[in-house]
């Protein structure tokens, strides 16, 4: 992925300009594998590796609260690939003293989209990162979350797949309103017990709660854009700048639609079938 920070920063510098020029000021594209489209394709043999050998450059879409970091987190870990939040990269500039936070905090705690030139200047210094570590493919969580990023971001590289995580709206609610970190050990974890009804005479959807162990137990914190206004505005902010991103995908075949069928022990050994990720790792990493 040389140079993919570089090339993104030029699209964010040209904003003024078309993007059609923007793209080509950004640097070469790394050259596309034939048959990417296809997640067997865009795995490759037992899912390591695509079969041109590059690694996987894969997104995650998905409203807040649906597990879009728990899946991608693991799937980094089976990949052998990076997994990029910008919602993390935006935690860390929130965490750091001065001016910048403050105003980072103003928007993110109102549950509003940061600028595109805000967003892209933190993912293209973590991409700059991970080339000087010689970093292969990523799985990108959180970015792109508007037309514009996605158009960026597709001018600059080429995503294999896009993994599109749903649940039910009551579901997603109560998952944000749930999640707690260790303030120590920096563990994710989910207080909310989730029963409901299925849509449309669906099967009932039961999500135990993913409690902490004793010791996490008095350090757990609540993100401050987790409160129900905010997380409600998160979600109409989704639906209105986000959900037309998952149409830019699908007309260009990369979309793949996983709905989640409840919580990690069931999902996660049906997410690996979806993505045709077979081998004798699979239960090893399901079980983890
Ligand atoms: N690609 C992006 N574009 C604009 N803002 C972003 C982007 N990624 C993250 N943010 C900001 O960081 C916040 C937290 O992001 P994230 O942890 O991904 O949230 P969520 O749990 O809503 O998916 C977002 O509500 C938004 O303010």
């Amino acid at each position: 992925m040389a140079g993919i920070s570089r090339a993104i920063r030029a699209c964010a510098a040209a904003s003024r300009r078309s993007l059609a020029a923007a793209s080509a000021a950004a640097l070469p594209k790394e050259a596309p594998a034939a048959g990417v489209r296809a997640p067997a394709a865009a795995t490759g043999r037992k899912g390591r590796d695509r079969e041109d050998g590059r690694r996987v450059q894969w997104v995650f879409l998905g409203c807040p609260g649906v597990g879009k970091g728990t899946y991608a987190s693991r799937l980094s870990q089976l990949l052998n690939v990076p997994h990029i939040a910008t919602g993390d990269l935006v935690r860390d500039a929130l965490a750091a003293p001065g001016p910048f936070s403050k105003q980072l905090a103003e928007i993110v705690n109102h549950g509003k989209l940061l600028s595109d030139e805000i967003i892209i200047n933190l993912l293209s210094r973590r991409l700059e990162e991970g080339e000087e570590k010689g970093e292969l493919g990523f799985i990108l969580d959180g970015f792109p979350r508007t037309i514009r990023q996605a158009e960026i971001l597709e001018g600059v590289t080429d995503i294999d797949l896009v993994i599109n995580l749903k649940l039910q709206e009551e579901a997603l609610l109560a998952k944000c309103l749930g999640r707690r970190m260790c303030s120590q050990c920096g563990g994710n974890f989910n207080v909310a017990s989730i029963d409901i009804e299925g849509e449309n005479g669906g099967p009932r959807m039961y999500m135990p709660p993913l409690l902490p162990p004793p010791q996490c137990e008095s350090k757990l914190i609540t993100r401050a854009d987790d409160t129900e206004e905010v997380v409600k505005e998160r979600l109409r902010v989704y639906h209105d700048l986000t959900e037309p991103v998952e149409e830019f995908y699908r007309a260009r075949g990369k979309l793949l639609e996983f709905n989640l069928p409840g919580g990690i022990p069931e999902s996660w050994p049906k997410l690996l079938e979806a993505l045709n990720i077979e081998g004798p790792d699979n239960e090893r990493s399901a079980a983890a």
